[in-house]
């Protein structure tokens, strides 16, 4: 897993980190980094380094600091640098005086200016005719959206952006966006992944991610996030193996649709065929649907009668009314352990008694989307998505999977996955449906819930790209739109996919 760390607790590492090297020495080898990599997409924009120009965009603090040492050393391979101060009385001395002792040059931001924005004509012109830009105006203690003068600098930029620590104008700890920012192609932090390059609008605008090592791991506590990477998922997706039979790899029983909705019962029984081998058994009132569809699994009319399960998954279309409560009702006095989405999230939002229901030493998985998560929450959902989903975790002692184009999977004692998308091919009906039966799957087999709702945003989103790219399987093509229903076709590509990075 590629943990990700606050900044609060990047300060802290970063302070035992001083008392044994002094801090300037930290800051240079922050900025050594940021000059290699940058010397790297100056070679890959131009195809050269000496002869070419960077303008450096630097703020009041220790980002900008980084940001001008990052520029001495890019000078010293011939490259023309020329920093905008957006703050000149404080920028970062030591950087300042370094760069201008390697035959930088430094320019105010504001000054004389050909038009009436408040550029000095010499800060437009270093950023307009660089061939890389750096964004050094603001890093870990940044707060809002790019000031007006900042974000008229960064309008103006057509080429690369490589930002130090973290693309200014989001916020560090929520990853949002609220205002002008930097979109950066490359982002170069020190010690570890903060939330932001992980979380919503922060993680789009930060591009490519480099963390570098400055020495702060040995001082760095638990991660605050977390995020899967693709081998692992594929190591340990569970496959049949040589003394395996169907029921020993669990049976997932899957309680979704009605006889007005029966596509929610065909979409997540599925996903649970396609993801695991063993059984899947249905119970509902779209028995037959469901048996056309997909023969091999076991259909019956009700959960009552559906047999043994290791799971359920249960949820979607079964409406709000007496039946969709029984059938919830009846899955959580199963003991087994249960995924519990859509109309299940409102059904327990609407009667608290149904919680009363449940065996408390038994695993619950909710996975809610922004709707479902205010209804259960009585509250809206903020800019703060991880805070929300840890504290409503915490308060069902549950896992909780709050849906969005970054997911964020809580464990009720704190810890915290997240998967950010990278794409928006699943904001399409029936795609939540899909997501329950792979969750379900994954808990009948055995993985731990927590994990399992992992693993299942992984492939989920996995697949949607594969999907919406069809046989070009190449993700800078462009895609186009897919169903839930190929979005289900591509779920055994994209395990083939983890699988094979497994054995790389
Ligand atoms: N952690 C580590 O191990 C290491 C950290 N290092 C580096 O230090 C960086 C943190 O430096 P830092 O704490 O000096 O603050 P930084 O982010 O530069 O902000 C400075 C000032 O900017 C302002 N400002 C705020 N919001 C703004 C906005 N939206 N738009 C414009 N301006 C805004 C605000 O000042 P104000 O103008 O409000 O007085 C704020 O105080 C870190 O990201 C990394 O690059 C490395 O050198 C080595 C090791
Ligand atoms: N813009 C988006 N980008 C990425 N993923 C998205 C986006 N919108 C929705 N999703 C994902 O698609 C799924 C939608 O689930 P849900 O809202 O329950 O839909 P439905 O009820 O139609 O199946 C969730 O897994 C969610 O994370
Ligand atoms: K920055």
């Amino acid at each position: 897993m590629l943990g990700v760390w606050t900044p609060d607790q990047i300060r802290a590492a970063e302070q035992q980190l001083f008392a044994r090297t002094p801090e300037p020495v930290v800051m240079r080898r922050a900025a050594h980094a940021v000059a290699v990599h940058t010397a790297r997409v100056l070679t890959e924009v131009t195809d050269g380094v000496a002869g070419r120009r960077v303008a450096l965009l630097v703020g009041a603090g220790n980002n900008g600091g980084d940001a001008l040492w990052a520029g001495a050393f890019l000078r010293r391979r011939g490259v023309g640098v020329t920093a905008v101060l957006l703050a000149p009385e404080k920028a970062h001395a030591a950087g300042l005086a370094a760069l201008r002792r390697a035959g930088g040059r430094a320019v105010p931001a504001e000054g004389a200016s050909a038009d009436t924005s408040g550029i000095g004509a010499e800060a437009a012109d270093a950023v307009e005719r660089a061939d890389v830009v750096i964004d050094g105006i603001v890093g870990l203690s940044a707060r809002g959206s790019l000031r007006p003068t900042a974000a008229e600098l960064v309008r103006r930029v057509s080429v690369p952006v490589v930002a130090v620590d973290l693309p200014s104008g989001v916020d560090p700890v929520t990853g949002a966006v609220d205002g002008p920012v930097v979109q950066a192609d490359l982002t170069v932090t020190f010690g570890g992944r903060k939330p932001c390059h992980v979380l919503g609008a922060g993680a789009v605008c930060s591009g490519e991610v480099e963390v570098v090592d400055i020495g702060l791991d040995d001082h760095l506590p638990a991660p605050e996030l977390r995020v899967l990477r693709p081998a692992e998922i594929g190591a340990d997706w569970p496959v049949p193996g040589p003394s395996d039979d169907k029921y020993s790899q669990g049976v997932v029983g899957v309680a979704a649709g009605s006889a007005t909705y029966p596509g929610a019962a065909v979409l997540a029984s599925g996903a649970a065929v396609q993801a695991t081998a063993g059984m899947v058994r249905y119970a509902g009132p779209a028995a037959d649907v469901v048996r056309s569809r997909w023969p091999e699994v076991v259909a019956t009319g009700s959960v009552g009668d559906a047999g043994r399960v290791q799971a359920w998954a249960v949820g979607p279309g079964i409406g709000l009314g007496a039946s969709g409560r029984d059938v919830l009702q009846h899955v959580l006095e199963s003991g087994r352990p249960v995924c519990a989405d859509a109309d299940s999230i409102t059904l327990l939002a609407n009667d608290p008694t149904l919680w009363d229901a449940r065996d408390p030493d038994v695993p619950l998985v909710l996975t809610p989307h922004a709707g479902e998560f205010a209804r259960l929450t009585g509250q809206e959902l903020g800019p703060d998505r991880v805070a929300a989903a840890r504290e409503v975790a915490a308060r069902f002692d549950a896992v909780v999977l709050l849906k969005g184009n970054t997911t964020i999977i809580a464990a009720p004692d704190g810890r915290v996955l997240v998967n950010d998308a990278q794409h928006a091919w699943l904001a399409t009906a029936g795609s939540g449906d899909v997501l329950t039966g792979l969750i379900g799957a994954l808990l009948a087999s055995g993985v731990e819930p927590w994990l399992a709702c992992g693993y299942a945003a992984h492939v989920h989103s996995l697949a949607a790209d594969l999907a919406a790219h069809g046989e070009t399987d190449d993700p800078t093509e462009p895609g186009a739109p897919i169903g839930a229903s190929a979005l289900l076709e591509a779920v055994p590509l994209a395990i083939r996919k983890i699988r094979r990075a497994a054995l790389a």
